[in-house]
C-alpha cells in the first residue's frame, strides 16, 4: 500500500445512508456514490477551515501535502477564505503533475449566509468558481439555514441583519446552479429534520447531501434515520470534535472510552472516531494541516470496530458541540434552530 493510499476491505458490509460503496476508485480512496450527483465522493475529505486562521500560503501548502498523501476530496466555503488557496493548489498540482486532471478531485464549496437570497445564489456560485479557478464544483451547499442581510467581518453578528432563510427561493437558485453546470450536485449543511422536511416538500432537484456535525459524542441518530429514509446522504464535519478550535472541544481526543478501544487495536483515538463515522455509512470531512496527522486520518479502511466497541461508543454521553449561537451569537433565531434535531 502506498503512502497514505487507502483501500476498502469492509465497504460491502457497511449499511450506507443514501450511498453505495465503490472500493478502490482510482486506486486511491474508498468512494461513495450519491444520488443526484454524477461523481462518487471519496469517503475522507480534507477540511480547509483553520483555527486560529492561517495565511493563504500555509493553506495552499497543506492542501498540496494532502494531495501527496492521497486526498482527492476537499471541503471549502466562501466564508473560510480558503477557496483561493485551494484554487491555487489545484492549479499547481496540475502544473507539476501531482494530478493529471481536475476531474480526479471532488470539490465542495458553500453558499455563505450573506448571499442566501434568491437573486444572489448564482452570482455567489460564480464568484466561488472564480476564487477556485474552476469551471464547476462537485458539490455546492447552502452553508446554514439562515439569511444575513449584510456581509460580516466579525462575530457576534448584529441582530438587525438576521432573517429566516427563504428555503424555496434560495433552493431554486441552487437548482439553477446545477442546471447551468456550475456544480455537479447540490445540497445543504446544518439542516435539521424540520428544515429538511421543508426543503424536500418544494425541491424539484432533491438535495444530494446534508453536511452536519457528527462524531461519537454527537451521533445524529435521528437526523441520519430521517435522511436515510429519503435517500439523502450525510457528510460528517468535525468528526474529531474540532479539538483546539473556537467552535469545538476535546471531548473526543480526550475520551477514555475511545482511547481504550484505540489502544487495544493499536490505533489512535482519532482513527477510532473516523472509523466509527465510516462504519455509519457517511462521508467525512476532517481537517489536519499536519503532515503526519493528515496521513494518520486516512488509515481507517483496513480494520474494523467490534460489536463490543460499537456498543461502548453508543453509550457515550451525547451533546451538540457546534452551534449557530456559539459561532454567530446567541440570537433567538439561532437558538431556535440549534434546538432542532
Ligand atoms: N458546514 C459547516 O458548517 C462546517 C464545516 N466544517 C468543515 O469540516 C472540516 C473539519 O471539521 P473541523 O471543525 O475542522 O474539525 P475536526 O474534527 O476535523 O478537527 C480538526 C482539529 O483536529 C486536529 N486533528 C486533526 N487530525 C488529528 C489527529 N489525528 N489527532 C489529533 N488531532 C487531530 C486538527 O489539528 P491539526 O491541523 O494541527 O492536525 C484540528 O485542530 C472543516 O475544516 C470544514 O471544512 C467544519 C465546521 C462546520
Ligand atoms: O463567520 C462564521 C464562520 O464562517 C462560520 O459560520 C463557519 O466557519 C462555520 O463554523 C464552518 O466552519 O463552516
Amino acid at each position: 500500500m502506498g503512502d497514505g493510499v487507502a483501500f476498502a476491505s469492509m465497504g460491502d458490509r457497511i449499511a450506507l445512508d443514501g450511498a453505495v460503496a465503490l472500493p478502490q476508485q482510482n486506486g486511491r480512496s474508498t468512494t461513495l456514490s450519491l444520488s443526484g450527483c454524477e461523481k462518487p465522493v471519496p469517503v475522507i475529505g480534507m477540511g480547509t477551515m483553520s483555527y486560529p486562521p492561517v495565511d493563504i500560503e500555509t493553506t495552499k501548502a497543506a492542501i498540496l501535502e494532502a494531495m501527496r498523501a492521497g486526498y482527492r476530496h476537499f471541503d471549502t466555503a466562501f466564508a473560510y477564505g480558503s477557496e483561493k488557496p485551494l484554487g491555487e493548489a489545484i492549479a499547481e498540482a496540475l502544473r507539476v503533475g501531482l494530478i493529471q486532471s481536475r476531474d480526479e478531485l471532488f470539490i465542495t464549496t458553500k453558499l455563505w449566509s450573506s448571499f442566501a437570497d434568491p437573486a444572489q445564489v448564482v452570482p455567489a456560485c460564480r464568484m466561488s468558481l472564480q476564487n477556485l479557478q474552476l469551471e464547476y464544483v462537485d458539490m455546492y451547499l447552502i452553508h446554514q439555514p439562515v439569511r444575513l442581510t449584510e456581509m460580516i467581518s466579525r462575530t457576534p453578528v448584529a441582530a438587525e441583519i438576521i432573517r429566516p432563510l427563504d428555503v424555496k427561493g434560495v433552493w431554486e437558485g441552487m437548482e439553477e446552479c446545477k442546471n447551468l453546470g456550475l456544480t455537479k450536485g447540490i445540497g445543504v449543511s446544518n439542516f435539521s429534520c424540520k428544515k429538511m422536511e421543508e426543503l424536500l416538500s418544494i425541491a424539484k432537484i432533491p438535495p444530494a447531501l446534508n453536511q452536519v456535525e457528527m462524531n461519537p459524542v454527537w451521533q445524529q441518530k435521528q437526523l441520519r434515520e430521517f435522511c436515510k429514509a429519503r435517500g439523502v446522504h450525510i457528510t460528517a464535519y468535525s468528526p474529531l470534535g474540532a479539538n483546539n478550535t473556537k467552535w469545538g472541544d476535546n471531548r473526543i481526543v480526550e475520551s477514555d472510552v475511545l482511547a481504550d478501544i484505540a489502544k487495544a487495536k493499536g490505533k489512535t483515538t482519532a482513527q477510532v472516531a473516523l472509523r466509527w463515522a465510516y462504519e455509519q455509512g457517511v462521508s467525512i470531512v476532517t481537517k489536519s494541516f499536519n503532515k503526519q496527522r493528515m496521513r494518520e486520518n486516512l488509515q481507517i479502511f483496513d480494520w474494523a470496530l467490534s460489536t463490543n466497541d460499537l456498543e461502548k461508543i453508543n453509550q457515550l454521553l451525547q451533546r451538540k458541540g457546534v452551534t449557530l449561537a456559539s459561532i454567530l451569537g446567541p440570537h433567538d433565531l439561532f437558538l431556535e434552530l440549534d434546538a432542532e434535531v
